[in-house]
């Protein structure tokens, strides 16, 4: 669904965001991808979406490519990003005027999502406030139809009911035939959501693996002592240890996103030899 081939860009006169980077995405996945601040994922997320073009390398999406900004192309993709502006109008209004440049969009879906989120058809999109309207994009852009769905931090703003009532929504509407990738900072929101994990890190795809091949491979737990021996990365909170290991087979372990992220971007040739051996 998206292939990237040696892909290099900077913006201006500043220094290369990415070099040489390569990335293929098939479709039927909850893409989770994340990165620190600053390292390219909304960047990314826009060339995707045609909206920046690379420097040198190739993207193409859904067979187009994005540059070209085709119709054709844009009624297949949908971008939630993180700041946007609504035109002063009711949801009815605005559904009425941009729901026909998407062939597949599905109203019945669409009310089923709002009523989830609490919102109603009369609401003034300019009289709600930042989490309701991005609730509204988020049952907009789900109910299009469309088989390319980015969302750039899309639980910001949201209150805890309602981050459950996102997980919800999103998993009932992925299909083998449709992706979503979801750039985050919010791991704890995402996690048993997004699967594979993609990590960005200093302009390369520094990790980019599955829920089972990760949990086969590591393991995760608390101990009082650090052991010696074998222990990939090690966080110390409230008198113990967070630590990973590799996986010896016997662990079930726990998962947490957070500490996955933070232990690939702080060792990642480990991460690399442990994920490619
Ligand atoms: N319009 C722009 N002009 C110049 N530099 C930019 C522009 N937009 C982003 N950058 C720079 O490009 C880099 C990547 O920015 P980007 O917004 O893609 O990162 P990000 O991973 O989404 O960050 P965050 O997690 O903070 O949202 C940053 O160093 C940023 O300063």
């Amino acid at each position: 669904m998206i292939d990237i081939k040696n892909l290099s860009f900077n913006y201006g006169q500043k220094q290369m965001l990415f070099d040489q980077l390569n990335l293929s995405l098939p479709a039927g996945h909850i893409y989770g991808l994340l990165g620190k601040n600053g390292a390219g994922k909304s960047t990314l997320i826009k060339m995707i979406t045609g909206l920046l073009f690379p420097k040198t390398g190739q993207i193409e999406v859904i067979d187009h490519v994005p540059q070209n900004r085709r119709p054709d192309f844009l009624q297949e993709v949908y971008l939630v990003t993180e700041e946007f502006q609504l035109p002063d109008m009711s949801l009815k209004r605005y559904l009425n005027l941009y729901s026909s440049f998407y062939p597949r969009f599905n109203h019945e879906n669409f009310e089923q999502y709002i009523q989830e989120f609490q919102l109603s058809m009369d609401d003034k999109l300019n009289a709600i406030s930042y989490g309701q309207k991005k609730k509204f994009l988020l049952s907009f852009g789900l109910a299009t139809n469309c088989r390319l769905l980015l969302l750039d931090e899309p639980t910001n703003g949201l209150d805890i009911p309602s981050k459950s009532q996102f997980r919800k929504v999103v998993a009932s509407a992925i299909h083998e035939e449709r992706s979503f990738v979801i750039s985050t900072h919010q791991v704890r929101d995402m996690e048993h959501l997004i699967d594979p994990i993609i990590i960005l890190d200093e302009g390369q795809i520094v990790f980019f693996e599955d829920f089972e091949s990760i949990t086969q491979k590591i393991s995760m737990g608390k101990t009082k002592e650090l052991p010696d021996e074998g222990v990939i990365y090690a966080e110390s909170t409230f008198g113990q240890y967070t630590i990973v290991t590799e996986n010896d087979g016997e662990n079930e372990g726990n998962f947490n996103l957070e500490l996955l992220f933070n232990a690939v971007t702080q060792n990642k040739e480990k991460f690399y030899q442990i994920f490619n051996s």
